[in-house]
């Protein structure tokens, strides 16, 4: 079995031991599609990630659609990039509340990189600030991720829209018995800790098909099927950047680890400040903070060598078989009473 030794593909030095890279069972994980912009999303992280000195290296499950320059790129960053096939729910009229969103259901595939015992997912559009590797050493047997907030246009869709009811704020419009019990505990899905697992993975594929397709895609699925073990991190585990607007009082701004440029108009590498929310002052810091950690050139991986890690380097080993079944048990975020 593979000893958790941690890479030092991302270490604050910015060089690579080429006899290590690419080997460990712990392992932060994005997803790429497409040959748009979103690549430089995922740059930006890497090169965040090896800013906080983070322990373990970035995987990039990248669609074949992804082209080979940009892999190359991202190679040249340090990040290990693993091939996905696509992923599509089964057919029906359901609109997502963005068109591209089905192509998210392609995460499932994340489940089946057994070769790690641990991964936390990050969408391409998150940065992070701070270390966040302790999350890793959270009892296992659980879903980890922060809640989300219902108060955006995009939920337009859903009963807790309908009546301005957030579970970030559960007191200001209560949920009305009238239309049953509260919904569930739903969290966003740019950020999460979890446990690859074939069965799991193989459980997973198979709900897919029975389960039709909805507005937040995968984000819905995975929140319906990991309710039971799913644990609610603090807020700034993953800034939603509509909390900024919708609940300042909930966090502090100082003590952010991780934003999630999710709102319309904030993905950095787009960003203009002419939409809605956008010429705020907290949004400008963090759209600039992520541009100081792209343009750092001292972030930029140094190899020695010149031999970038390879994908190939991975052990094989076979790990745990599927997550356990824990108690239920819920932790409030301290932030959303
Ligand atoms: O052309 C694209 C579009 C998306 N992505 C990837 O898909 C992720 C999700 O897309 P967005 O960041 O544009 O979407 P949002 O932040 O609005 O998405 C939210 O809702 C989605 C519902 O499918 C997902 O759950 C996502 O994780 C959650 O943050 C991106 O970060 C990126 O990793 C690409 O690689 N290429
Ligand atoms: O869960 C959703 C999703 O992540 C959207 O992309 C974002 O715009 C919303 O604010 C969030 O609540």
């Amino acid at each position: 079995m593979a000893p958790e030794v941690p890479v030092d593909v991302f270490s604050g030095s910015g060089k690579v031991s080429t006899m290590n890279a690419g080997y460990s069972r712990r392992a932060y994980i994005t997803f790429l599609a497409g040959n748009g912009d979103y690549v430089e999303g995922v740059i930006g992280l890497a090169k965040g990630l090896r800013k906080v000195k983070s322990a373990y290296p970035l995987v990039v499950a990248a669609l074949p659609d992804v082209p080979e320059d940009h892999r190359d790129i991202l190679r040249s960053q340090g990040c290990i990039i693993r091939e996905i096939e696509p992923i599509y729910p089964p057919e029906n009229q359901v609109q997502f509340a963005m068109a591209y969103y089905v192509i998210n259901y392609s995460k499932l595939r994340i489940w089946n990189f057994e070769e790690y015992s641990k991964m936390m997912y990050l969408d391409a559009d998150v940065q992070v600030f701070d270390n966040i590797d302790h999350l890793f050493d959270n009892p296992d047997g659980y879903f980890y991720a922060v809640m989300d907030c219902f108060c955006e246009k995009t939920w337009s869709h859903s009963r807790q829209y309908s009546i301005g009811y957030c579970q970030q704020c559960p007191d200001r419009v209560k949920w009305p018995p009238e239309m049953g019990p509260p919904p569930p505990l739903y969290f966003n899905a740019g950020m999460y800790v979890f446990q690859p697992s074939c069965l799991t993975y193989e459980n997973l594929l198979q709900t897919l098909q029975v389960t039709p397709p909805t507005p937040f895609a995968e984000q819905d699925f995975l929140n319906m099927y990991f309710q039971k073990i799913y644990k609610p991190l603090p807020l700034e585990y993953n800034l939603v950047l509509a909390m900024l607007w919708r609940h300042p009082e909930n966090f502090e701004f100082e003590k952010v680890k991780v934003a999630h440029y999710c709102a319309a108009g904030s993905k950095p590498w787009r960003f203009t400040g002419n939409e809605v929310n956008m010429d705020r002052d907290d949004v400008k810091i963090l759209v600039a903070k992520w541009w100081d950690i792209y343009n750092d050139k001292s972030l930029d991986l140094k190899v020695e060598n010149n031999t970038p890690p390879e994908e190939e380097t991975f052990s094989k080993t076979t790990l745990m078989a599927s997550v356990p079944e824990p108690t239920i048990s819920y932790i409030s975020a301290p932030s959303a009473a």
